[in-house]
């Protein structure tokens, strides 16, 4: 191997993303557009260098519960940062088969590079976290490839304690507020899911909505708001209990979408009969008491018909935006149109329809088992009575699978990795959800 092979100047930086960007240059090679640098690494990456590293690539940690960076969290309670003894400084330990670092920089191993012991002392809100794994994962993600040297990374792990937690939910209620989604310079989209009937598939199009725009990429969240039908639970798989975090609840997770429903709480299978503000309540609850973070998006599964709960969602949430699902058949339309109506009393908007069910594919023939138009027909009627326009957003194919898999806990727009499926069901969802980000949202009250 020639003697020179390994002498290399670099720059690191880190980038807003978090990764860190090197540019590395071979000494008395320097690429067009680059400045050569002949600094010994070694000793430009001091120990409070790389200590200031690993708290900066710390800070890009997120909790995946809160949403905040472990760092913000104050669950990073120290790192301990002190030249390895093991360095691995003997340059003939190369090998011929190690990769060129002028190839593949950010990868490349510097046997002359020092390594350094770091320890990051880390405190879970609860004891026993379920997500401590996940944390740890991440951690050990943001620190490797550190340009100065080789990370030997231990996390030693321990719990809050119950005065810093308090203190840590006091801050966390105080930056909430009351309602999240109706300041005025909340990011979130809310899409609220209606239907005039039951069993056109409404809580089928949330759950898979909710499931697409997670796989995009989007930060989702979901409300099933069917308080006494309540179905998105059993839809993603979800068993486990939110987190109670001192009074303050975290949604579970499932297929990259926090949830929130009566149907994750104890005894939820016991027959609810609120009304009226027992009801109001219970929403603004799933709101106010709940850490949602600032999602992207926010899905409401709203119950069939125009009862009490769109009432409540429209005082609530008034920027919330109205999604009319509805089969072909006359039967369902009809009493769609209703519940898109109810924009006309409310300060909703009626962003668009979604057809369910609208034909069965038949070896490449589109049987249309129930009929035709009823979509269309809701979203012109739409369009006419509330004076703006009402698109129809997609047609949705009856598919069994779709039945089958969200049935069983997994979103049918998703593969078993959790991402978008290469199926004509996923891809119809995708574009509904790119029509929906797309709609300019606002426009009702015009
Ligand atoms: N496109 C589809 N292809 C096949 N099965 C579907 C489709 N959409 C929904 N289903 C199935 O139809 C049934 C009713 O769907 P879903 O529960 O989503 O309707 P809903 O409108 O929310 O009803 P409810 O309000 O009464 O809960 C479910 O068994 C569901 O799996």
């Amino acid at each position: 191997m020639p003697s020179d092979a390994r002498q290399y100047s670099g720059v690191a930086e880190r980038g807003a993303d978090g990764r860190w960007i090197v540019s590395v240059n071979r000494v008395g090679e320097p690429r067009a557009g680059t400045e050569e640098r002949t600094e010994d690494m070694s000793t430009t990456f001091t120990d409070g260098r790389v200590h200031d590293d690993v708290m900066a690539a710390l800070g890009h940690v997120m909790d995946p519960e809160l949403g905040r960076t472990i760092v913000d969290l104050g669950m990073v309670s120290g790192v301990d940062v002190a030249r390895s003894a093991s360095a691995p400084s003997d340059p003939l330990q190369a090998s011929d088969s190690a990769p060129d670092p002028a190839e593949n920089p950010a990868q490349a191993p510097d046997p002359s590079a020092p390594a350094w012991d770091v320890t990051v002392h880390l405190e879970l809100t609860v004891p026993g976290c379920p997500l401590s794994d996940t944390i740890r994962r991440r951690i050990t993600a943001a620190l490797a490839g550190y340009p100065g040297g080789r990370l030997n990374v231990t996390i030693d792990t321990s719990t809050m304690s119950q005065g810093k937690l308090e203190a840590l939910v006091a801050r966390l209620k105080a930056e909430r507020r009351a309602n999240p989604f109706t300041r005025a310079d909340s990011k979130t989209r809310i899409f609220a899911i209606a239907s005039g009937k039951g069993g056109v598939g409404k809580s089928s199009v949330t759950a898979n909505l909710a499931a697409t725009f997670a796989a995009m990429g989007y930060d989702t969240a979901a409300i099933d708001a069917d308080i006494y039908g309540f179905s998105l639970p059993r839809l993603f798989g979800i068993t486990d209990r939110p987190t109670n975090l001192n009074g303050m609840l975290v949604p579970p997770e499932a297929w990259g979408v926090r949830l929130m429903s009566i149907g994750v709480f104890a005894g939820s299978d016991r027959a609810i009969l609120w009304r009226g503000p027992r009801l109001q309540r219970s929403l603004e609850q799933f709101l106010t008491d709940v850490w949602w973070g600032e999602p992207d998006v926010l899905l409401l599964d709203l119950a069939p018909g125009t009862g009490d709960m769109t009432i409540s969602v429209a005082q609530t949430l008034p920027n919330a935006e109205l999604v009319v699902v509805t089969t072909p058949q006359p039967s369902a339309s009809e009493v769609a149109v209703r519940a898109g109506l109810v924009a006309l009393q409310m300060p909703l908007q009626v962003d668009g329809v979604v057809e369910n069910m609208s034909y069965f594919d038949h070896k490449g023939e589109r049987l249309r088992l129930f009929g035709e138009g009823g979509g269309e027909r809701v979203a012109r009627t739409l369009t006419d009575e509330l004076g703006y326009d009402v698109p129809l957003l997609g047609q949705l194919p009856l598919v069994p699978e779709l039945r089958e898999t969200t049935e069983g806990g997994r979103p049918a727009v998703l593969d078993e990795n959790g991402a978008l499926a290469d199926s004509d069901v996923a891809r119809s969802f995708e574009s509904i959800a790119r029509a929906l980000l797309a709609h300019e949202p606002g426009r009702a009250a015009a």
